[in-house]
């Protein structure tokens, strides 16, 4: 297997019940419910993407030929003096699960590392996920139905929170959708959150301190 990655980065996690916490970022290209091109946009079945996943011209991105490699990449970014740390991968996207695979994971945990991953929970996991993050799209097929957190971008027409809040998921958050109308989202979210307090609210913190 062949690994396309769009960047690996090191910062903090700005989504989530792990927001807060220091981690390896790497982007993964390459998405199954849009081409990341700006011109397939109105007719992707995920339209309302913030991220730029085209390619593996990002800084520390490429094409790693073997988990070995790409496991190397990702090391080199944690810390190196960090006693008392545990090494936290985040494995995003694009939609990580087209290509993470066994022996990837494998390569990551003999380094030492935590695997966490991002996704849309349309395609199935490989063993050994330390955290998993679904965060289910309107329209798209739902096959990972259990994991860690269930992150839903809101509101979607077509996948309100009532169709997931019966899932086994340790966490139920709603993430306001950024664009044009991210002010009102958010508003909607946490009202939405006060009404049904099985949800939480989880706010791209990121983007508030200009991190990435
Ligand atoms: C870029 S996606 C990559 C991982 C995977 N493809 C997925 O959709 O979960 C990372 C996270 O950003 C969220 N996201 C993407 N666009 C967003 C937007 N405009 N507003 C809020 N969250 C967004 C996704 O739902 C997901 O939780
Ligand atoms: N800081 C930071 N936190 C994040 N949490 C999820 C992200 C993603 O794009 O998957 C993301 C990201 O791009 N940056
Ligand atoms: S599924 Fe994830 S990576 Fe793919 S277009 Fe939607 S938000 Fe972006
Ligand atoms: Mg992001």
């Amino acid at each position: 297997m062949v690994y396309r990655i769009k960047e690996i980065f090191y910062t903090l996690q700005g989504e989530g019940v792990r927001s807060g916490r220091p981690a390896v970022f790497c982007r993964f290209a390459l998405c199954n419910l849009w081409t990341g091109r700006e011109r397939d946009r109105h007719r992707a079945v995920c339209q309302f993407c913030d991220t730029d996943f085209v390619g593996t011209d990002g800084p520390d991105g490429g094409v790693f030929d073997t988990p070995d490699d790409l496991a190397d990449a990702v090391a080199a970014r944690w810390p190196s003096d960090a006693p008392g740390a545990l090494p936290y991968v985040v494995c995003t996207g694009g939609e990580p699960l087209l290509q993470l695979d066994t022996p990837a994971v494998s390569a990551l945990h003999t380094r030492g590392f935590e695997v966490a991953v991002e996704t849309n929970g349309t395609c199935p996991a490989p063993a050994g996920l330390d955290w998993v993050c679904v965060s289910p799209k309107a329209g798209a097929p739902l096959r990972l139905t259990t994991g860690d957190e269930l992150k839903l971008v809101f509101p979607q027409p077509g996948a309100g929170p009532e169709l997931f809040a019966g899932l086994e998921f340790g966490h139920h958050l709603l993430q306001p959708m950024d664009g044009p109308h991210r002010e009102a989202n958010t508003r909607a979210a946490l009202d939405y959150c006060l009404a049904h307090p099985r949800w939480r609210l989880s706010i791209q913190t990121h983007k508030i301190l200009g991190i990435r």
